[in-house]
């Protein structure tokens, strides 16, 4: 019923995480003998009341018996409770860490990943996919394992008991398994076409909310609407097919359960007259078939809880198994590239050339250049032409370029992003703010970034005077993305915020959105002051930030066109002349 490489596998991925919590898991599991020995000991107690006592009219112990009755059904109930706890127990804590992991995992996947994912799909695998697996999945398997053994006991125990009779049941029992298994494979189908509806409903629903402005403004309600109804629409169509498949079953299995009851009241009440059955094994054996059938009935629910989780442990393992940046490459040791990167001295980029995937064309072609300590490289050309995916090579956002980028002389792409990160500051144009104080968001939650530094690296970037005037100063709480402050400040706190982590090469990514007069001109001053004592390699589209910066590289459809000081690409009266006399704030 499980296929290998599906369902096995993703149940191996499972236990991993709840291996750690073997103990309730074996305490859970200690129950299951206990928990048949009583099951098993309630018919035969029936058996012993009925023939051995009421018929032959002995009465002296039949209170005891009873008793025992009385007793057998309280263990047997203390016993399954003590199962499914533990086991649920242990299920929920493993998929607790299950979710944990997947978040880490998540949050270390590579750019390109988020790229070609829609952010809502991997917001369903981290919370609708998970959820299926955490309500149903463990619950489901708990009361399956225990129901089958249970169910596989009785029958034995019924055989033994008389034959003829069991094999009643026993008839029954291929066409409900045949069935069971076909019903098994459409519900899986049909789990898997809602669940990734739901899945893409959710991206499209998170990509509206973000734009809803957008929407508003553009009176475009009604297409968004008539788009998000074909998502409901797809759902529920699969929902609809999943619950026929499961209501099917489910009434052909209760129809099977009365007449198979029916068959054995027949059948057996004809032995019993014949005085080849007795009365007591009559009754035992139908007490005990709502006991066999029950169990079968549930299997096609619990199936389908199990199979929605199937589904969802597939999505969940798409993740798992999505490579990470740095997977398969062969990287230098920390020990080996340590001292090495311990000061930055240089960058040195070696007729690069890149694209994003193979099927796409270059958008740098043969790009070099040098950037010493203490020195500046602007960056300058027009939309598109490959400046950020410098900086995003250089910060190891993607890493499968052509050519040579040295790092203190060391193939960039052999050092790890931890062995290198702290060599750099970034801040780029989309500023993300987080919920929280100015304090936290300049130093980023680093317990190394002490309060005065948060507050030196305010004052040095000219953002200090609009902080202090804030109600709480630095420990002003912000909204969520900053919306309480204005797009200059969000563009000061980010340029603080770069400041603060201290890196040695600042890497700017000049935000293009126009801000007021006074805080474009912190923002300007902001960036001279860094030009003139850091190592800068900034993408700059006021130029006249720009202009004393030792070298500006002017690229233009991924090529580097023009390379030289201000002064120089002046003379020259090329692209960079051009583009400043565009410029209405180059003077
Ligand atoms: N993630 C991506 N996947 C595929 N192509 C991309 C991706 N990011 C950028 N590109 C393409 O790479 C080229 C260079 O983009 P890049 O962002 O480096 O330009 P830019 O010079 O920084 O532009 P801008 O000044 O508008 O920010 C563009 O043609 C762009 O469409």
């Amino acid at each position: 019923m499980l296929n290998y490489n599906g369902d096995i596998y993703y149940l191996k991925n499972f236990f991993r995480f709840a291996k750690k919590y073997k103990a309730s898991a074996l305490l859970g599991i200690a129950m299951l003998p206990l928990s048949i020995i009583t099951s098993l000991l309630f018919p035969w107690l029936i058996i012993q009341v009925i023939d051995v006592h009421l018929v032959q009219g002995d009465m002296d112990d039949l209170w005891w018996y009873i008793f025992y009755l009385l007793a057998v059904l309280a263990i047997n109930y203390v016993v399954d409770a003590t199962y499914a706890y533990n086991l649920r127990k242990t299920g929920q804590y493993a998929i607790t860490d299950m979710r944990s992991a997947l978040f880490a995992r998540v949050l270390k996947l590579p750019r390109s990943y988020f790229d070609n994912k829609p952010t809502g799909v991997t917001l369903s695998r981290l919370t609708s996919d998970l959820e299926a697996i955490g309500e149903t999945f463990v619950q489901a398997i708990v009361g399956l394992v225990k129901d089958s053994i249970n169910t596989i006991a009785l029958l034995i125990m019924m055989l033994f008991i008389n034959w003829q009779l069991t094999l009643v049941v026993l008839i029954v029992m291929p066409p409900v398994m045949y069935l069971t298994v076909y019903v098994r494979n459409r519900l899986r189908a049909m789990n898997l076409i809602t669940r990734s509806s739901l899945a893409r409903g959710i991206g499209f629903l998170q990509e509206v909310l973000l734009g809803v402005k957008t929407v508003q403004f553009y009176r475009a309600e009604e297409q968004v609407e008539q788009k998000y109804k074909n998502f409901n629409d797809e759902f529920l169509t699969a929902q609809k097919k999943a619950n026929k498949y499961d209501a099917v079953l489910f009434a052909f299995i209760s129809g099977i359960t009365s007449i198979t009851i029916a068959l054995m009241i027949w059948y057996g009440s004809g032995l019993v007259l014949a005085q080849t059955l007795t009365l007591g094994v009559l009754i035992a054996f139908i007490n005990t078939l709502e006991k066999v059938f029950v169990p079968i009935r549930d299997f096609t629910s619990q199936i389908a809880a199990i199979q929605r989780s199937f589904a969802a442990f597939e999505h969940i393992e798409e993740l798992f198994v999505e490579p990470m940046e740095e997977d398969g490459r062969k990287l230098l040791s920390t020990e080996q590239v340590a001292p090495q990167l311990a000061v930055f001295h240089r960058l040195e980029f070696k007729n690069v050339s890149f694209r994003y995937t193979p099927d796409l064309p270059y958008v740098l072609k043969d790009v070099s250049f040098v950037l010493e300590k203490g020195k500046q490289i602007a960056l300058v050309g027009s939309t598109g032409s490959g400046k950020s995916t410098i900086i995003r090579l250089i910060a190891k956002t993607y890493q499968d370029y052509e050519g040579s980028i040295l790092l203190n002389g060391i193939e960039l792409s052999e050092v790890s992003v931890d062995d290198c990160t702290h060599l750099f500051s970034l801040m780029m144009q989309d500023v993300y703010l987080f919920e929280e104080s100015i304090r936290f968001n300049i130093a980023l939650g680093n317990a190394d970034i002490s309060a005065a530094q948060v507050e030196q690296a305010g004052r040095y970037v000219y953002a200090d005077n609009f902080i202090q005037n804030l109600p709480g100063g630095y420990d002003f709480c912000l909204d969520k993305n900053g919306t309480n402050l204005s797009n200059g400040q969000t563009q000061l706190i980010s340029f603080a915020r770069s400041v603060a982590q201290g890196g040695q090469v600042m890497m700017l990514d000049e935000a293009t959105s126009s801000v007021d007069s006074i805080t474009e001109n912190l923002i300007q001053k902001a960036m001279q002051r860094l030009f003139s004592d850091k190592t800068v390699i900034a993408i700059a589209h006021r130029l006249s930030t720009i202009r004393h910066s030792d070298t500006i590289l002017v690229l233009e459809q991924g090529e580097v066109v023009e390379k030289g000081n201000h002064q120089q690409l002046v003379a020259k009266q090329g692209i960079y002349a051009g583009l400043l006399s565009e410029s209405t704030l180059s003077l």
